[in-house]
C-alpha cells in the first residue's frame, strides 16, 4: 500500500514524457505535411491512387497518417492539439497528484469548439480547403457540428456565441485556471507592490532627513568644539597640553533647561487707545488723487470697538505643575518603549500646547512618530500630533490640546504693534502661532488663497476675518470686492458694502460672466499699464499725478503769461499721459469726463486704481456647473492678475482632486486648511498630510506663499453680530455704486440652457458656418445671410455669447469671437 503513491509519481513522470514527445513531434509532422504523402489504402484521407516517390513528412508514414487525420478531422485546429500535450505533459511532470481524466475531456472538448469556431469565421484559413483536400478551416468537425448541428439552428450569430461561451467554460475547466481569482490576483499584487513603492520612497526620505538631521547637528558639535578650542589659549599659557579637547565625550552631551512659555499669558505691553486712534486717522485722510465718483472725503475708516472687547484678564495662566506632569508622562512613555529622551521647552498656544523632547544620541525621530497612539492614550488626549523633528530645531515636538482653548479675536490682532506697524500692502489678520506670534499676510504677496476644510471647522470666520481687515484698513475706493457664494447664505451681509464692484453674486449660471468680466478688467488694466509705462497696480498708484488746469493757471499767472486755447488741450495724447509734468483737465471735468487717449477712445486711465478681491465661497459648487470654464477663467485671473491688483480667495469644504484641480492648485501657492475627513484630503490642499490631525473651530495650517512650512495656528475669531456692526457702520457712509457694464450683464435675463429648442440648433449650426465664412460675428450679419428677423437672431447670438463662442456687446462693433473658428467642422 505504501508503494502505491511511490508508483503512481513514476507513472505520472511516464506519461508527462509521453505526452511531451507527441507535443515535440505534431508540429514537425503537422508543417511538413503533404496530402501526397498518404497512401492509397488509407481510407477517408487518401487523394490519390500514386503517392509521393519520395515521403515529404519528416515523421515518416506514420507522421503523414496522424497529420492527415487531424487535418481532416479538426482542420487548423489540429494545432491545438500540441497545446493539449505540452500543457498536460507538464502538469503530469510538474504537478503532483494532476488527474488527467478529470482535464483531458474538457480539453478535448476546448480543441473540438477551436475547430467550429474557425470553420464560423469567415475571414481566414479558408484556402487550407483545397491545399489539404479537407472540409473547411475547421475540418469535418468544424463542417458537421460546427455549422450543420451548430449553425444550422443557432444561426450565424447564435452559434458563434454559444461555441465561445462553451470554449471558455471548456478552457477554464481544462486548466483550472479561474480569471476573477487570476485578475484580482494581479491587482492585488499590483497594489501590493506599489504600497511597497511607496513605502521604500518613504523609508529613503526619512533616510535622507535623518543623515541630514544628523550633519547638522555634527556641524555644530564642530563648531562648538571649534570654539571651545579657540578660547583655551585665552585663558591662560599653561593649560595642560596633554588635555584630551580635541574629542568630545559622548556622555557630556548637555541639553538647555527646559522652559515654559504661555502664549495666551495677557501680553504685557499694548498699544494705547491714542496710537490706535491716530493710525485710524492717519489712514482714513483723503490720500491725493483718489477718484471713482463715491464722494467719499469724509470716509472714516472704521473703528476698532466695532468689536467685542476681549476678556485678557479673565484668561487663566497655564499651571506649570500640569504641564511638567504631561511631559514626564511623554517621557516616560517613551523610556517605556527604549527610547531615552531629555525634556525640552514647552509652549501652551491657544488651541495646543507643544511638548518638546530631546531624543538621546542615535535615536530615529520616526520611532517617537510610530508611539503617536502610545503617547495620546498615556497623556489620555484625544488627538496628538507628533512633529519629527520641529522644522529648523533639534528636539522633537508632541502637539496636545489644550482642555480649554483660547480665542484668538480680531479685536486682539488689530491692537498688536504688529498689526499696526505692518509694512503688507494687503494685510490679512489670520490668527495666532502656538508660540503666540500673529501672523498677519500679505494678501499683495499671496497673491491668491485657497482656503478649504470640513462644514464645521472655521472657514467661513476666516473668510470674514480676511473681510474685515480689509475693511478695517481699505476705503471703496482703494479696494473692491467681488463677491461670489453659490450657497446663498453665507454673504448676503455683505450686499449693502460700498466696496462691491456688483452685489453677491448667487446664481452658479452668472458666475462666469462675473469672472470673464475679472479677466477683462485685468486686461485693460494691462493695457493702461502699457500707455502709462508703468509695471504693476503699486507703480501706477504711486506715479505723480497729471497737474490740474487750475493750478496750471496759477502757474501760468505768476509767470505773467497769457493764457492760449491750443495750450490747455482738452484731451491727453498717448505720450503726455504717461508725462507726469503735461498740461491736464480740471479735475472736477475729469470726473465728468474721464482721460481719454485718442487712439484708443474707449480706455479710460484713471488717477488711481483700486485693487480688486475676488472671493469664492465654495468652489465645488461651481465646478459642478461648468467645471472647464470656472478652471480656465480662475487660472488666468491666478496667473497675472498680480501686477494688476486683482487678488482671489477661493473657498471650499470638498477638498476633492475633481474640485481642487492640479490647475487651480498650481496657480494659487498659498493655501489655509482646515480640518479634514482624511491625510487624501490634506494633501489636496496642501500637498502633505497634516490636516487631518487638526481639532476644528478654527484650528488650522497655514501654507505661506514660497515656503513648504506649514504655520500651525488658531484662526482669528469674528463673529457675525460684529460683521454687522462693521457693514452697517461702513454702508452708512456711502452707498454701494456698482459698475455698470458688469451689473447690467449679470442683470441680463441668462437663457436656460434647456429652453433652448431644436430649431435655435439648427440656426447655432448654421450661424456658426456664417462666422467661418466671413470670420466676423454681429447680429445683423446673421439677420442679413440668414434672413432672420432681429429678435431671432438676437436670440442666437446671446446663446452664443453666454456659450463662450462669441464675446459681450461692444457698441455698434462685432462681437469678439473667442474660439477657433477652423475647429468648426
Ligand atoms: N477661529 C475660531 N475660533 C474659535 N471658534 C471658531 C473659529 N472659527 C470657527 N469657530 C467655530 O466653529 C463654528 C463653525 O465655523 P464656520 O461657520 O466658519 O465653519 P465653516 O467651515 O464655514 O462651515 P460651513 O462650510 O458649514 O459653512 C463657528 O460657529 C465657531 O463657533
Amino acid at each position: 500500500m505504501a508503494n502505491k503513491p511511490k508508483r503512481r509519481g513514476t507513472w505520472d513522470a511516464v506519461i508527462g514524457l509521453l505526452f511531451l514527445g507527441v507535443a515535440l513531434l505534431l508540429p514537425v509532422a503537422l508543417i511538413s505535411y503533404h496530402p501526397r504523402d498518404i497512401p492509397a489504402w488509407v481510407p477517408l484521407i487518401s487523394t490519390t491512387t500514386v503517392s509521393n516517390p519520395v515521403m515529404h513528412n519528416l515523421c515518416g508514414v506514420i507522421g503523414a497518417i496522424v497529420a492527415g487525420y487531424l487535418y481532416f478531422l479538426f482542420g487548423a485546429a489540429a494545432y491545438l492539439w500540441i497545446i493539449f500535450f505540452a500543457g498536460y505533459g507538464l502538469a503530469k511532470l510538474m504537478i503532483r497528484d494532476f488527474s488527467l481524466r478529470e482535464r483531458a475531456g474538457w480539453g478535448f472538448l476546448c480543441v473540438l469548439c477551436g475547430a467550429c469556431l474557425l470553420q464560423l469565421q469567415p475571414w481566414f484559413l479558408h484556402g487550407w480547403e483545397k491545399a489539404f483536400r479537407i472540409e473547411g478551416p475547421g475540418g469535418w468537425v468544424g463542417k458537421w457540428v460546427g455549422e450543420k448541428a451548430f449553425g444550422g439552428p443557432l444561426g450565424p450569430v447564435g452559434a458563434p456565441v454559444v461555441l465561445l461561451l462553451i470554449y471558455l467554460v471548456s478552457l477554464i475547466l481544462a486548466t483550472g485556471f479561474h480569471p476573477i481569482l487570476v485578475g484580482r490576483k494581479m491587482w492585488n499584487d499590483w497594489r501590493k507592490a506599489r504600497a511597497e513603492a511607496e513605502k521604500k520612497r518613504l523609508a529613503e526620505m526619512e533616510e535622507t532627513e535623518r543623515m541630514e538631521a544628523e550633519q547638522r547637528k555634527l556641524a555644530k558639535q564642530a563648531e562648538k568644539l571649534e570654539r571651545q578650542l579657540r578660547k583655551k589659549p585665552a585663558k591662560g599659557e599653561d593649560a595642560p597640553a596633554e588635555e584630551p579637547s580635541a574629542a568630545p565625550e559622548p556622555q557630556a552631551e548637555s541639553f538647555p533647561e527646559p522652559r515654559i512659555f504661555d502664549a495666551t499669558a495677557p501680553s504685557a505691553k499694548k498699544p494705547s487707545l491714542a496710537d490706535i486712534e491716530a493710525n485710524r486717522k492717519k489712514r482714513s485722510e483723503p490720500r491725493p488723487g483718489l477718484v471713482g465718483g463715491l464722494a467719499l472725503e469724509n470716509y472714516q475708516l472704521p473703528p476698532l470697538d466695532l468689536l467685542d472687547p476681549h476678556d485678557e484678564e479673565g484668561r487663566k495662566p497655564a499651571d506649570p505643575s500640569e504641564l511638567l506632569g504631561v511631559q514626564n508622562t511623554i517621557i516616560d512613555t517613551l523610556a517605556q518603549f527604549g527610547i531615552k529622551a531629555q525634556p525640552g521647552d514647552i509652549t501652551r498656544g491657544p488651541t495646543i500646547t507643544r511638548f518638546e523632547v530631546y531624543p538621546d544620541k542615535g535615536v530615529r525621530v520616526d520611532r517617537i512618530t510610530a508611539l503617536e497612539r502610545d503617547i495620546a492614550r498615556a497623556t489620555r488626549a484625544q488627538r496628538i500630533n507628533i512633529l519629527a523633528p520641529i522644522p529648523g530645531k533639534d528636539t522633537v515636538g508632541i502637539e496636545i490640546a489644550n482642555s480649554s482653548k483660547v480665542k484668538v479675536t480680531l479685536r486682539e490682532l488689530l491692537e498688536t504693534e504688529d498689526w499696526l506697524q505692518t509694512g503688507a500692502k494687503l494685510p490679512l489678520a489670520l490668527g495666532k502661532d502656538v508660540y503666540g506670534k500673529t501672523i498677519i499676510a500679505d494678501l499683495a504677496k499671496m497673491p491668491h488663497c485657497l482656503v478649504a476644510g470640513t462644514t464645521g471647522s472655521g472657514k467661513s470666520v476666516c473668510i470674514n476675518s480676511i473681510i474685515a481687515s480689509l475693511l478695517f484698513r481699505y476705503t471703496p475706493e482703494e479696494l473692491r470686492f467681488i463677491m461670489i457664494d453659490p450657497k446663498v447664505v453665507e454673504m448676503q451681509t455683505y450686499n449693502e458694502l460700498p466696496h462691491l464692484v456688483t452685489p453677491v453674486v448667487t446664481d452658479p449660471k452668472k458666475v462666469l460672466l462675473a469672472l470673464r468680466w475679472v479677466v477683462d478688467e485685468m486686461e485693460q488694466r494691462y493695457q493702461i499699464f502699457a500707455k502709462t509705462g508703468v509695471r504693476n497696480i503699486g507703480a501706477f498708484n504711486d506715479r505723480p499725478l497729471p497737474k490740474s488746469q487750475a493750478e496750471l493757471d496759477a502757474e501760468a499767472a505768476a509767470k505773467g503769461e497769457e493764457e492760449s486755447p491750443e495750450d490747455a488741450p482738452e484731451t491727453v495724447t498717448e505720450d503726455t499721459a504717461a508725462e507726469p509734468d503735461a498740461p491736464e483737465e480740471d479735475e472736477e471735468e475729469e470726473e465728468t469726463k474721464p482721460i481719454s487717449v485718442p487712439r484708443d477712445s474707449d480706455l479710460i486711465i484713471p488717477d488711481r486704481m483700486p485693487y480688486i478681491v475676488v472671493i469664492i465661497d465654495e468652489l465645488a459648487d461651481l465646478m459642478q456647473t461648468a467645471p472647464a470654464d470656472v478652471e480656465s477663467a480662475i487660472a488666468r485671473i491666478t496667473q497675472m492678475a498680480r501686477a494688476a491688483g486683482i487678488h482671489l480667495i477661493v473657498a471650499t469644504q470638498t477638498p476633492r482632486a475633481d474640485v481642487v484641480t492640479g490647475i487651480i492648485k498650481a496657480n494659487i501657492p498659498s493655501r489655509i486648511a482646515f480640518q479634514v475627513a482624511s491625510g487624501l484630503d490634506s494633501r489636496v490642499i496642501l500637498d502633505q498630510k497634516g490636516a487631518e490631525k487638526l481639532l476644528g473651530q478654527g484650528d488650522m495650517l497655514y501654507l505661506p506663499p514660497a515656503s513648504s512650512q506649514l504655520q500651525r495656528s488658531q484662526g482669528v475669531l469674528v463673529t457675525d453680530d460684529e460683521i454687522h456692526r462693521l457693514v452697517k457702520f461702513v454702508a452708512e457712509q456711502a452707498k454701494p455704486k456698482f459698475e455698470s457694464s458688469i451689473h447690467d450683464k449679470l442683470n441680463s435675463p441668462t437663457i436656460d440652457e434647456e429652453d433652448v429648442t431644436d430649431e435655435d440648433e439648427e440656426l447655432v449650426d448654421k450661424v456658426l458656418e456664417v462666422m467661418k465664412q466671413e470670420r466676423r460675428a454681429s447680429t445683423s450679419l446673421f439677420q442679413r445671410r440668414l434672413r432672420l428677423g432681429y429678435t431671432r437672431a438676437a436670440r442666437i447670438v446671446d446663446i452664443l455669447e453666454q456659450r463662450g463662442i462669441v464675446g459681450p456687446r461692444d457698441g455698434a462693433k462685432d462681437r469678439e469671437i473667442l474660439i477657433d473658428l477652423d475647429s468648426i467642422d
